[in-house]
């Protein structure tokens, strides 16, 4: 497999260098204003084998491609690369919900390239691990098991370890979701509310990730693997995470830099929306929507959650 890798952000970068030790990639992104090192990724210098460029047309001789915008990047991505990328194999890295679809990045990418083979990649990785050389395990979930059986191979190494899975739906809700929680935890920690509360938090959001991704068809068990319960560990707990950050900034009432990626806050919008759809309580994920656009406090946004009806866990 020739791979190419599309969005040359943080992790983008991560998984290029990570993946330089099979074999030559390519490395594409809109704009790139750096040699030798990615800002983004400081520290990791790049190896030779991996051709960094600017120009789409470097990449379409790749006959898989690895999409790793962020989430609310990738509908605009697609309506202007769309084409060039049909009928190759697509995988997915980002981790997030379409606020405007209010869908995943698999059901953006099929629409934009009927005749892709998609696949998405998520679990718990951050990209100055995965850079660094680390041991990682993540999720590859494909709707078709010889896509699948093949990308696992071509995609791990001997520190990157990837687990196999036919379950989309589920592997794409874990990653996008677990975003939406940990930012409940940051504001926990960040308002000084202790680490009770944080794992209260990371379990009751956990029941919202599952009832929700359930009702969307995906199946329980992959909401207790690598992309769902795994990746929400890493993120609720994990100050390496801006997801947790940006939260913690929140509870603490700090200020946090508008240009950093943080998937949860339209993720967390774009649940609310979906949750009234299809008429599905998910109380954590709407506070963080309600928090994130400032129209609700901290103190009034844990009252909320605390006075709601005594129930079964
Ligand atoms: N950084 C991490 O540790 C991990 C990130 N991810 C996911 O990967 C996705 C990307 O995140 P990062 O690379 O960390 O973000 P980042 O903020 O470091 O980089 C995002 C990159 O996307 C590019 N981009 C934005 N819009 C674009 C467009 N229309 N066309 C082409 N490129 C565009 C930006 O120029 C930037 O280079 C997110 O969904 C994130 O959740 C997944 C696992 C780990
Ligand atoms: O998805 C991630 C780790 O698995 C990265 O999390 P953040 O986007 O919160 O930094």
């Amino acid at each position: 497999m020739k791979i190419a890798i599309l969005g040359a952000g943080a992790f983008g970068t991560a998984l290029a260098v990570a993946l330089s030790v099979k074999g030559p990639v390519t490395l594409w992104g809109r704009r790139i204003g750096w040699r030798g090192e990615n800002p983004r990724l400081p520290g990791i210098p790049l190896p030779e084998a991996v051709a960094v460029t600017d120009d789409p047309a470097a990449a379409m001789g790749c006959d898989t491609m690895l999409l790793a915008m962020p989430a609310q990047a990738l509908g605009g991505f697609l309506a202007e690369h769309g084409p060039a990328l049909d009928g190759k194999m697509l995988v997915s890295t980002a981790k997030g919900i379409d606020l405007r679809r209010l869908t995943g990045p698999s059901a953006l990418i099929a629409e934009a390239c009927p005749a892709a083979r998609i696949a998405v990649l998520t679990g718990p990785s951050f990209a100055a691990d995965i850079a660094r050389g680390l041991p990682t395990a993540l999720t590859l979930a494909c709707a078709d098991p010889a896509t699948g059986q093949a990308l696992q191979h071509a995609l791990s190494t001997p520190v990157l370890r990837l687990y196999r899975t036919t379950d989309v739906t589920g592997a794409e809700l874990g990653g996008a979701l677990k975003n939406v929680i940990a930012i409940a935890a940051g504001v926990v920690i960040g308002a000084r509310l202790g680490d009770s509360a944080r794992a209260a938090i990371i379990t009751r959001g956990f029941a919202e990730m599952t009832r929700l991704a359930g009702r969307l068809g995906a199946r329980p068990e992959t909401l207790t693997g690598l992309s769902g319960l795994g990746d929400l560990t890493l993120t609720c707990t994990s100050q390496q995470s801006r997801n947790f950050r940006f939260g913690h900034a929140l509870g603490a009432g700090a200020d946090f830099d508008a240009a950093t990626t943080v998937e949860g806050v339209a993720t967390a919008r774009a649940v609310a929306r979906l949750a009234d759809r299809i008429d599905q309580d998910m109380p954590i994920a709407a506070m963080v929507a309600r928090l994130a656009d400032g129209l609700v406090s901290v103190d009034n946004a844990l009252e909320h959650l605390m006075s709601r009806p005594l129930k079964e866990e």
